[in-house]
């Protein structure tokens, strides 16, 4: 029996959504490279191309977007369980607990069909912004903003955040990063909202265990990780000499390596150009000074480990940069994978099969159970 430790190599099943090929380091949804749609397209059109397998016409795009805006409020009941959670918690546990509570709201019937998905998933997508902004809000002393239903998805984010929408280039860096976050094949959290529908389990169910799987450092935690990592360096001159003593201690370099790309992650490119544009338009001294160590880090990664920064390391600098704080980072990123998880849920329910894979047994011999003394 051959064993294979985090399932890696191992092709489970086959899907329509998106293909990540490694040898070519490129990137495709539905066909389309990842790179075409981030230059010419909004996070709108690419969530309706993941979700109904075409970009939309105009008359699609205009009734997804009314349907987005008109969801985007989140009721009395929610915005009272989202007051009563403690700031010591993650912004991943809130964004986890609120997709639990939708489901536990939702008496709308789920016979599982593509439109009973495709129209939770909507909603997903029009509220969890609402929640993430409104987390960041409360944890830094204010109230929440009510969505803008005249802005895009967008700018509409930055309006709830900051009160206020930036400049046009900086509302575009950060919808590009939606459009690179939103979709990737079968990686962790994807593949565990495939286990749980695989049960025929509740699509609420499947995101939030899909949340959890995300939050983690090895995966969309790490962006979060990658700015914690740039403060304790604190200096470009010390990038080399941090990294020869982490690799000593074996620890991970987060924003780096990939299991699937071996020679540099296929939207890297991408989300570098758009934090360059970020960085030669801000203003503050700091930036330049984070922007310097990003790339000393980045080149001695290379240099010493080999190893290339996956689509973490530049977003984490980017959302620092845009003004947003850390821990809601990964949050930022449930917002756009919001897309590819529910994508995913559909097309398992279309041809499902119980995921269930066999263990190597290793643990002791059959053994009789001692009678208890007395
Ligand atoms: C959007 C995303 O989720 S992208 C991934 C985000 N995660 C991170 O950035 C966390 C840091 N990166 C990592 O931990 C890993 O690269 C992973 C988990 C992403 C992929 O790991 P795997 O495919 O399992 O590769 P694995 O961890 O076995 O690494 C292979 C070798 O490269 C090394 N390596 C890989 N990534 C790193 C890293 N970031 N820092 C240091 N060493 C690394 C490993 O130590 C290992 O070396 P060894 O053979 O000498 O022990
Ligand atoms: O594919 C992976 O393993 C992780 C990743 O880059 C993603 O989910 O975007």
């Amino acid at each position: 029996m051959t064993i294979h430790r985090g399932l890696a190599g191992v092709v489970v099943d086959t899907t329509e959504i998106s293909t990540v090929v490694q040898q070519t380091n490129s990137l495709t949804y539905r066909g389309y490279p990842v790179q075409e749609l981030a230059a010419h397209r909004s996070f709108e059109e690419v969530a309706h191309l993941l979700w109904y397998g075409e970009l939309p016409d105009s008359g699609q795009l205009r009734d997804f977007q009314a349907r987005e805006r008109a969801q985007r409020p989140l009721d009395r009941s929610t915005s009272e369980l989202l007051a009563r959670l403690p700031e010591t918690c993650h912004p991943m546990d809130v964004l986890r607990t609120a997709v639990s509570f939708f489901g536990a709201e939702d008496a709308t019937e789920d016979d599982g069909s593509p439109a009973a998905h495709r129209a939770k998933s909507l909603t997903l997508l029009a509220k969890l912004p609402t929640v993430v902004a409104a987390d960041q809000r409360r944890r830094r002393g204010l109230d929440p903003i009510p969505p803008d239903p005249e802005l895009g998805h967008a700018e509409n984010f930055f309006h709830m955040c900051f009160g206020g929408v930036p400049d046009p280039e900086v509302v575009r860096c950060f919808e590009i990063s939606l459009v690179l976050y939103a979709e990737h094949s079968f990686n962790a959290s994807t593949f565990t909202a495939r286990v749980v529908t695989s049960t025929l389990s509740d699509l609420y169910s499947a995101v939030t265990a899909a949340i959890g799987a995300l939050k983690g450092p090895l995966h969309g935690g790490a962006n979060e990780a990658v700015m914690h990592m740039l403060a304790e360096i604190g200096d470009p001159r010390r990038a080399e000499e941090w990294l020869a003593r982490a690799l000593a201690d074996r620890r991970k370099i987060m924003g780096f390596g990939h299991r699937v790309y071996r020679h540099g992650d296929s939207r890297v490119p991408i989300m570098q150009d758009a934090l360059d544009r970020l960085v030669a338009r801000a203003t503050d001294p700091e930036a330049t000074r984070l922007a310097a160590l990003h790339t000393a880090l980045r080149h001695a990664v290379l240099t010493h480990k080999g190893i290339h920064p996956n689509l973490d390391y530049p977003a984490g600098l980017a959302y620092h940069l845009m003004g947003f704080d850390p821990p809601a980072f990964t949050p930022i990123f449930v917002m756009s994978r919001i897309t590819g998880w529910t994508a995913h849920i559909t097309e398992q329910l279309a041809h499902n099969a119980l995921i269930r894979p066999l263990a190597s047994y290793a643990g002791p011999d059959q053994r009789a159970v001692p009678t208890v003394a007395g």
